[in-house]
Order: structure tokens, then sequence, then C-alpha cells
């Protein structure tokens, strides 16, 4: 049995692609988990691509990966990033390694992105590179937890 990787998108991201193609590209949450279950196989990883416009259904999305032994988090919080505690809370109860990832550079836009309760439970974060962040944050994860590239 493959390890798994959550990749959990918050609100509004399912719109990816339809909403504001200037800043988050032209890419759809269809090529995102597409190109998250590409790279978790190069790794020998399944990825489990999970998406909620509900906090709540998002922290027991991170109940679920403690519960069924996951190996890694990737998640983009969108908006709840910047707000949630209670997502902040959930990743620190699992203790499971997680990547922050935003499609856009945060730290270039508005201030009220600027700062993000999530990436502090996470051990690293990206920004910035469009969907492609989701590639590096699995490839990231990966070396992190010494899963390496299959033949
Ligand atoms: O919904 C989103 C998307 C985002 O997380 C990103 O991927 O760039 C950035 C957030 O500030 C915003 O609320």
């Amino acid at each position: 049995m493959p390890k798994t990787v959550y990749v959990l998108n918050g609100p509004n991201l399912n719109l990816l692609g339809l909403r504001e193609p200037e800043i988050y590209g032209h890419a759809t949450l269809a090529d995102v988990e597409r190109l998250c279950a590409e790279t978790a196989a190069r790794f020998g990883l399944l990825a489990d691509c999970r998406q909620s416009n509900r906090e709540g259904e998002l922290i027991d999305f991170i109940h679920d990966a403690h519960a069924t032994k996951a190996v890694g988090i990737i998640l983009n919080a969108g908006g709840y990033s910047h707000t949630s505690i209670a997502l902040h809370d959930a990743l620190v109860a699992v203790r499971i390694p997680t990547v922050e990832v935003h499609v856009s550079n945060i730290h270039a836009r508005e201030s009220f992105r600027h700062h993000s309760f999530t990436a502090k439970a996470a051990f690293a974060s990206l920004c910035g590179f469009g969907i492609d962040g989701y590639r590096l944050a699995i490839s990231g994860l990966a070396a992190k937890i010494g899963a390496s590239a299959q033949a």
C-alpha cells in the first residue's frame, strides 16, 4: 500500500481557472490535482486530493490525515490561511509534516495576506510559483520524509 500525502485546498480554490486569472492563472483545480497525483507517484506516494469551502471540513480532513496515517500534508487554505487559528491548531495537533502552498505571491499583495497562521504550523511554505508550487511542495516533502524518486 503506497504512503499517502493529503493535498488540501480551501475556499474558492474550486474556482481556479475562473477566478482572477491575472493573479491565479488559467489552470483549474483538476489540473492541480492531476499534477499532484503525477508528482506524488514519481516518489512512490499516493495523493489524496480534497477541497472544501468550509473551515470545519478542512479541519476534519486534517484529522482524517492523522487517522489514516498520512505521511504528509500539502495545504493551500486560501483565505483561511490568514484567519484560522483553528486550522493552525489542527495541524499542530496531528504533527504531520506539512508544506503550505499559495498559487500567488501573497507577500506582493494586500497586507492582510502577508500573515499566515497555517504557515506557522508548516515546516515550509511556497508562494508565487503558480500551480507549479504544488509540484515543488510535494518534491520538498518527499525529500523531507525520505521518499526517493522511483526509477
Ligand atoms: O484564496 C486565496 C488563494 C491563495 O491561497 C493563493 O493560492 O494564492 C492566496 C490567498 O490570499 C487567497 O485568499
